[in-house]
Formats: structure tokens, C-alpha cells, sequence
């Protein structure tokens, strides 16, 4: 009888596209090396079928009549050395000024986000964004194509060249359009917003800028703060991943509001797409999207 030294193992490894391994998955294959094994016949080697069952709880299913293996210790290393060195790829939506895009990019930079931002999408290609964008050798797309803009992208040709730029997650940061069902579909739990209220409060259509924070004077709210959520077809309707809270003095204008909201908004994102490019986000069974703690991997907010 022969022994064998490792089993073959078909893995469900990370999609590059997606924002998280586990929801589409692409085969790949590796070796468990396993001294103590034996498996019996060559040919009856077990074919091992990776489950995902979350991000936190993953195990192999055994889909021959041999044994059930256990996710070994090893393989589970493997996994995270993989997810832990592979830089994510960024795609940064702006249409204004663009200080969230900058401490994006300056987080990247500085090594606390581990992601590279590869490409900014814009609808307004002499805004401040697009201009730190070409500053600092970033490529800058133009999207959405309309009557009055012909030379922007499709929505499938915008699919086409993200694909291209191998993105693994698009981050919008100040993008006033409606971003399109093509595009969701293409990237689904990949798309991050950042919204300057405390969501479902003042957002939709017509709620954003300085607007949000005039509604939220006018309303006799003495909270505001801003709202980090994935993207669905809809203005702001999508699950909310974190949330900040700063007061609404008595006496504010909508511009001090928007500064202290800012102020908020430039290191919540960061945090947030850390915890993105770290794949620690996991979906809660009723669709709540929560975030890992790097310290206390026992630890969600
Ligand atoms: N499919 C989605 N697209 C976008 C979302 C989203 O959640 N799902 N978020 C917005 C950003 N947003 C607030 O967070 C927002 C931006 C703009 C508007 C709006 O009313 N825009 C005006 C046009 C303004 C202009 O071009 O100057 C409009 O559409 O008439 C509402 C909410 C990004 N896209
Ligand atoms: N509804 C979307 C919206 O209002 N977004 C808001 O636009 C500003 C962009 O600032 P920035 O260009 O300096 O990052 C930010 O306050 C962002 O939350």
C-alpha cells in the first residue's frame, strides 16, 4: 500500500474582483502536506471541497467515502498569508475637491490601508480630485458618457476598463451620480460609499454636500455624523458598515458642521477600507455587514 505525503486539495481562493473571497469564488488548487496521512490508494485520493461558511468559520468537506478532514492548521495559515500580503486594488470615484480621495491615497501611501489606488473615476475631469489624481500618476477615467459629455465612458465599457485595471474595490468618496445596476452587479459588497449624515437620516436623492448639513441645521438635530455603507442601486439605501457621531452646535453654520463632519469622514473611511483590504468585513445571517477587530479578532462593530 502506498502512503502519501500531502492530498490534493481544490480550494475556493479569493476572486480578485470581488470584495470578499467567499462570494464568488474562483477554483484554485494546492497541497496539505500530511506525513501522517494515508490515504490508501493513489487514485482514491480524497477530493477535498473548501466550504466557505462565512468568513470566520470555514472547513473541508470530504467528498469521498474515506474521512472527513478538518480544516488543518496549516492550510488555515495559508489562507491568511494569502489574503495578509496581497495588496487590494482601488478604484476612488470623485466629483469635487477630493480631501477624502487624498487621505485614501496618503493612507495607502503610508502603509496603513494595504491597497493601491490604480485608478480615479470622475464626471467632472477639472475638479480638484482629478487634478491631485493626475498630480500624482494616478490614470483618470471619465464616466458617466451623456448627451452633454460624449467622451465619457458606457457603463459597460466603465465595467470593461475596471476589469482591466484588475479593481478589486471602488470607493466612492464625494461622487455626486447615480452609480449604475451594471456596475453593482459587477462588483457586488465591493462598493463603498461615504454619505456626511447619520444614515437613513438626510440621504436620497438631492441630500448631499453642504445640502445635508443644512437640512440637518434646519431639522433641530443635535447629532450628525458621517455614514460609511456598501452601494446598492438606489442614493444611500445600501447596508451601513460604520458610523461616526459629532455634535450639531447651537449656533453652527452648515460649513463649520461640514468641517467637523469631514474631520470624522477622513478617518473613519480609512479605517474602514483597512478593514476592507484586510477581508476582516462579515455578514451578519440578516445581511448587516460588520467589522472584524485586528486586536481582538473575537471583537465586531
Ligand atoms: N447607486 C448609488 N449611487 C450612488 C450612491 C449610492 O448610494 N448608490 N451614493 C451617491 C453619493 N450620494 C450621497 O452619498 C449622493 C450624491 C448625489 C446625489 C444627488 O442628488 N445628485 C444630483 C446631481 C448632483 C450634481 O451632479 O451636481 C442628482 O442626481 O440629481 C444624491 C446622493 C453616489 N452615487
Ligand atoms: N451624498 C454624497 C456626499 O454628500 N458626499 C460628501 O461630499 C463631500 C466630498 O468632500 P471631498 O471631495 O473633500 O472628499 C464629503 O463630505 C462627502 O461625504
Amino acid at each position: 500500500m502506498e502512503a502519501l505525503s500531502s492530498t490534493s486539495v481544490t480550494r475556493l481562493s479569493p476572486n480578485p474582483n470581488t470584495s470578499n473571497a467567499i462570494q464568488i469564488p474562483r477554483v484554485s488548487s494546492f497541497s496539505i502536506s500530511n506525513p501522517k496521512q494515508n490515504l490508501g490508494k493513489p487514485h482514491l485520493v480524497a477530493k477535498l471541497v473548501m466550504q466557505e461558511m462565512g468568513n470566520e468559520t470555514r472547513r473541508f468537506e470530504c467528498r469521498s467515502s474515506f474521512q472527513e478532514a478538518e480544516f488543518s492548521a496549516e492550510s488555515k495559515m495559508a489562507q491568511h498569508f494569502e489574503n495578509a500580503v496581497r495588496r487590494k486594488r482601488l478604484a476612488v470615484f470623485v466629483s469635487g475637491g477630493g480631501s477624502n480621495f487624498r487621505s485614501i491615497h496618503e493612507a495607502t501611501l503610508g502603509g496603513s490601508i494595504p491597497g493601491d489606488v490604480v485608478v480615479l473615476v470622475t464626471d467632472k475631469p477639472g475638479c480638484g480630485g482629478a487634478e491631485y489624481a493626475s498630480n500624482h500618476g494616478i490614470p483618470v477615467i471619465f464616466f458617466p458618457k451623456t448627451e452633454s459629455s460624449p467622451e465619457g465612458l458606457s457603463a459597460v465599457d466603465l465595467v470593461t476598463s475596471l476589469r482591466n485595471f484588475n479593481v478589486d474595490f471602488i470607493l466612492l468618496a464625494g461622487y455626486l451620480k447615480l452609480i449604475p445596476g451594471e456596475l453593482v452587479q459587477a462588483y457586488p459588497k465591493s462598493i463603498l460609499n461615504i454619505h456626511p449624515s447619520l444614515l437613513p437620516a438626510f440621504g436620497g436623492k438631492g441630500f448631499y454636500g453642504l445640502k445635508v448639513h443644512r437640512s440637518v441645521i434646519a431639522s433641530g438635530a443635535r447629532y450628525s455624523g458621517p455614514t460609511v455603507h456598501f452601494v446598492d442601486e438606489n442614493f444611500d439605501t445600501g447596508s451601513i458598515l460604520a458610523q461616526r457621531v459629532v455634535p450639531v452646535l447651537a449656533n453652527d453654520t452648515a460649513e463649520q458642521l461640514a468641517t467637523r463632519v469631514l474631520h470624522e469622514e477622513h478617518k473613519v473611511y480609512v479605517e474602514v477600507i483597512s478593514a476592507l483590504c484586510e477581508e476582516r468585513i462579515v455578514w451578519r445571517e440578516d445581511g448587516v455587514p460588520l467589522i472584524r477587530s485586528r486586536e481582538n479578532p473575537d471583537e465586531y462593530s
